[in-house]
């Protein structure tokens, strides 16, 4: 039987956005008062709804600004919906931000430990899985140079490398594959259907609908914060790639 070990239930995303600039605290509060702040909000997931099964590897596609990454952000806990409910089941890697958790004026190696420590493990532990990281992101010349001297690619092989070490329940991947090379990327892909077999569950972000049809099982069509269609990999972005909206307001495609 599948284990749902994601829910997102009815999550709507409300941002608000000041129309006007303010430059301290007490010029908002002043705002505040007389009333005179004038904040629209943006609204950039309505009503979305879908669940995530044990070891399936979930897609999110979309146009830029649909959003794809504010849902990843809600299920990984780093921001709270203004409506609706998240659960997940299990340990999460979230590989949400190119370089979030690194400090840039700290070596590799460094930085290493650093985000080890952020994720929750030891440093004996670390230590003893460094040879491992170093390999796998082929950064060995590289160790001793600060971060903020790194390409977005060398900084996404680091990344990733620290992410997969230890097999998370859930990894979460947001465009981060796109900016490695080929051949980084074929070997991140493989490791992600490493995971797969070992049960790790996978949720993708990305631009590359190549693939996403090369690793997802189903896959979350979103346009303008709305879902419009969820199914199986194949429908969904053939529909995708033909801008074809009938699936919207369906439930699933399958
Ligand atoms: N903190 C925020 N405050 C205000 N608006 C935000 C905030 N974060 C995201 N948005 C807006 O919400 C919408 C969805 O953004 P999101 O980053 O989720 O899109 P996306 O689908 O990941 O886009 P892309 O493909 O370009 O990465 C965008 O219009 C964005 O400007």
């Amino acid at each position: 039987m599948n284990q749902e070990v994601i829910k997102v239930n009815n999550v709507t995303m409300r941002f608000n956005l000041e129309r006007e600039r303010t430059d301290n605290v007490k010029e908002f509060f002043i705002k505040k008062i007389k009333r005179r702040l004038q904040i629209d909000s943006f609204v950039a997931l309505e009503n979305v709804s879908f669940t995530i099964n044990k070891g399936e590897v979930f897609g999110l596609i979309g146009d830029n600004g649909c959003g794809k990454s504010t849902t990843l952000k809600i299920i990984s806990g780093i921001i709270t919906p203004t409506v609706g409910q998240v659960e997940v089941l299990g340990s999460i890697s979230p590989l949400i931000e190119l370089g979030a958790g690194f400090d840039i004026e700290l070596t590799a190696k460094e930085n290493i430990l650093l985000n080890g420590l952020t994720l929750g493990y030891s440093k004996k532990f670390i230590e003893s899985k460094q040879q491992e990281i170093i390999d796998f992101s082929e950064l060995k010349d590289f160790m001793d140079v600060p971060l903020k001297n790194y390409s977005s690619g060398m900084i996404a092989r680091l990344g990733f490398s620290i992410a997969t070490l230890v097999k998370p329940d859930i990894l979460i991947v947001d465009e981060i594959l796109s900016v490695g090379d080929m051949g980084f990327q074929e070997k991140c892909e493989n490791r992600i259907q490493e995971l797969m077999a070992g049960g790790t569950t996978v949720l993708i972000v990305s631009h590359s609908i190549k693939q996403i049809e090369k690793l997802c099982n189903r896959v979350l069509w979103l346009d303008h914060g709305h879902m419009v269609a969820l199914g199986k990999t194949a429908e969904i972005c053939d529909c995708y790639k033909r801008k074809d909206f009938r699936g919207m307001n369906d439930n699933e495609i399958t």
